[in-house]
């Protein structure tokens, strides 16, 4: 799984620089709108057609600088932020807004969130402002928002930043244009680390905004010269109010701005629930897929197309019978187990197959629905009301999981020696309609299972060459990887690791048992455990035990223990107490300086070699990767 993992993030990497390429309004058209000054409509066009959602840039925009400021923020207004702000601040913002720019509509949706916590705020800030040039600003736009093409030019020609794609993957929904601000703005971050950037999430919106307090400060022209000498303060606004001096409206607007800003995207982050936790990750998280291992879907088989009703009639044949077609068979909704597919994270909510044609005259009938198919994983479960469905185990294995409607009959249909001009025909059935639960479960040959920090990971990094994150700390792995093993005969074995148990994680103690599942269809089991820790068979025992607990009979699959950590000094210690005290064969060796993993593929490869002899034995063909 990690390794497809890797790949993953490839091509999600790859999409998203797709995306800033084709999703982002290009420079020149930045350009050309953007010197046309404010030409509100142009603008959110551009906005809506390249980036299809409104966004949290909008946050930044409309709440720092006001009506002028947001005219360089692409915006929509179709996707109000109710989802992930106030709506009451929303709504206050919006008519505050409105009574400043003269009612323009997408400044609706540009003050979007901005506001929450703040129309008061901003209410009065707007009062305390000198706004004389600040419109002059606005106004003469011309020339200062050249200078802002010229400084979006230069940040696109940097093109592909490490904060962008993060930012994409942040706001899966659509949020692209925030990113697109911050990488507008931010030129710092490119330099940055993962680490770095992903708080230049927050500072973007900051550094934006200082940017634009220098301008309406300094006067149009100065935005030309928009600097890494600014940057360095961008981040805490002390030094900014400095900057400012003696603009005491100015200063205490921004202390405001400041706080609010850190409420609002403290409520965004905690609505994001997966995201947030990235802030400790260690590294390449943000840009792989997320791995999803369940998924509710609705189904629902396209409409059989109606049947057509006609009366054939020509000169000298006017009575020339019913000729109305069949209607066609809507389309079925099909999963179909693919082998590329690592996770459900593809698999969309709700499903509908095509609907069938009409029946037409001249006998036509109406052409099939075309079915919809959806990939799955292979191990994917499918369960309707707790019971499970299909079990699709193979790689091209399909289920229907919603049929097409029939189509209807024609009204030639209905011709019969009683009656030789049925006026009457039938309409399509409606397709079949069901909520299905999908659950994955990896398919592998040996599953690694350890206590947290145990090395399970580190151990298949150095096996494979699937690449899980390693860390010091326990829980670092959240989702199961798959690295693959391969030997000179071009024999692969599949080894999944998964999330660390802990002594009662059945009864959902650390992560719980939910992970146990990806160990289920695992043909044999490797124990590690980590050979430093006082009394390591006491690890062995509880895992076995937790195993129990989940499914009777599983940890006594094919196994083997594994002691890790052999370069401690303690390990050399514990090493002969473990082999005294444990049935199974022990393997001690060390993941970090490679030491005996040869033992480790030759043993894995005779219990691979001994699977698949089972399997033959009993006519079944084993699993292959
Ligand atoms: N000295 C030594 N340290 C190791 C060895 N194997 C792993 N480690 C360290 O142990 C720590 C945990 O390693 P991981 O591979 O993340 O452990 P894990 O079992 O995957 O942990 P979780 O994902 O949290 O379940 C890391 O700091 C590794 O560098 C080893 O053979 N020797
Ligand atoms: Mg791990």
């Amino acid at each position: 799984m990690s390794q497809s993992a890797s790949n993953q993030s490839l091509h999600s990497q790859s999409n998203l620089s797709d995306a800033i390429g084709t999703g982002l309004p290009p420079s020149s058209l930045m350009q050309s709108q953007i010197s046309n000054g404010p030409n509100h409509v142009s603008m959110q066009q551009s906005g809506q057609n390249t980036m299809p959602t409104t966004s949290l840039s909008m946050t930044v925009s409309s709440h720092g600088t006001g009506p002028g400021y947001s005219h360089t923020v692409p915006a929509s207004q179709n996707v109000p932020m109710q989802g992930q702000g106030s709506i009451g601040n929303y709504q206050a913002a919006t008519s505050h807004y409105n009574s400043a720019q003269g009612g323009s509509q997408h400044y609706q949706g540009q003050s979007s969130i901005a506001m929450m916590s703040q129309s008061n705020q901003g209410n009065s800030m707007m009062g305390q402002r000198p706004m004389g040039p600040y419109r002059a600003s606005q106004q003469g736009s011309s020339q200062q928002y050249m200078g802002q093409e010229e400084y979006y030019s230069e940040q696109y020609s940097h093109g592909q930043g490490s904060s962008e794609p993060m930012n994409q993957q942040y706001y899966p929904d659509g949020h692209g244009d925030y990113a697109y601000q911050q990488s507008s703005y931010t030129e710092q971050s490119y330099d940055r680390s993962f680490d770095d950037s992903t708080q230049h999430y927050y500072e973007g919106g900051n550094s934006q905004y200082s940017q634009q307090q220098a301008g309406y400060q300094q006067g149009a022209a100065q935005q030309q010269t928009y600097s890494q000498q600014q940057y360095p303060n961008q981040q805490s606004y002390p030094g900014q109010q400095q900057g400012y001096g003696p603009a005491q409206g100015a200063s205490s607007q921004y202390s405001s701005y400041q706080q609010g800003q850190g409420q609002q995207y403290g409520s965004y982050r905690a609505s994001q629930t997966g995201p947030s936790a990235q802030q400790q990750r260690p590294y390449g998280y943000e840009q792989t897929r997320y791995f999803v291992d369940q998924r509710k879907v609705r189904v629902v088989g396209g409409q059989g197309g109606g049947g057509g009703h006609s009366f054939y009639s020509e000169p000298r044949k006017v009575f020339g019978g019913p000729d109305g077609g069949n209607g066609g068979d809507g389309g079925h909704v099909i999963f179909k187990a693919d082998q590329q597919m690592k996770s459900l994270s593809s698999v969309f909510p709700f499903y509908q197959g095509f609907h069938g044609e009409r029946g037409g005259s001249k006998n036509c009938y109406g052409a099939n629905g075309a079915h919809v198919y959806v990939k799955v994983p292979v191990g994917t479960l499918v369960k309707e009301d707790g019971r499970v469905v299909a079990d699709l185990t193979q790689h091209g294995e399909e289920y229907v999981a919603a049929y097409g409607g029939a189509g209807g009959k024609g009204n030639r249909f209905f011709l019969s020696n009683e009656n030789r001009a049925p006026t009457f025909f039938t309409p399509g059935e409606p397709g079949q309609e069901r909520v299905l639960h999908l659950e994955l479960k990896t398919t592998a040959h040996a599953g690694l299972v350890g206590f947290p920090n145990a090395g399970k990971s580190s151990l298949l990094r150095a096996i494979s060459r699937a690449k899980p994150a390693v860390a010091a700390y326990p829980f670092t792995t959240l989702n199961p990887h798959v690295g693959i093993v391969h030997y000179q005969d071009y024999e692969q074995v599949a080894v999944a690791d998964i999330p660390g148990l802990i002594k009662g994680a059945h009864q959902n103690r650390g992560l719980g048992m939910a992970f146990l599942k990806h160990i289920e269809r695992c043909r044999f089991l490797l124990y590690v455990v980590d050979l430093s820790v006082p009394q390591p068979w006491i690890q062995l025992q509880d895992l076995k035990h937790e195993l129990e607990a989940y499914e009777k009979g599983l940890s006594e699959r094919p196994r083997v223990v594994i002691g890790n950590k052999f370069d401690l000094a303690q390990s050399r210690i514990n090493l002969p107490l473990l082999r005294e005290r444990v049935a199974e064969r022990v393997i001690a060796l060390s993941a970090l300086t490679g030491d005996n993993l040869e033992e480790l593929l030759w043993h894995l490869r005779e219990l691979y070699d001994t699977y698949v002899k089972t399997e033959q034995s009993r006519g079944q063909s084993p699993v292959k990767w």
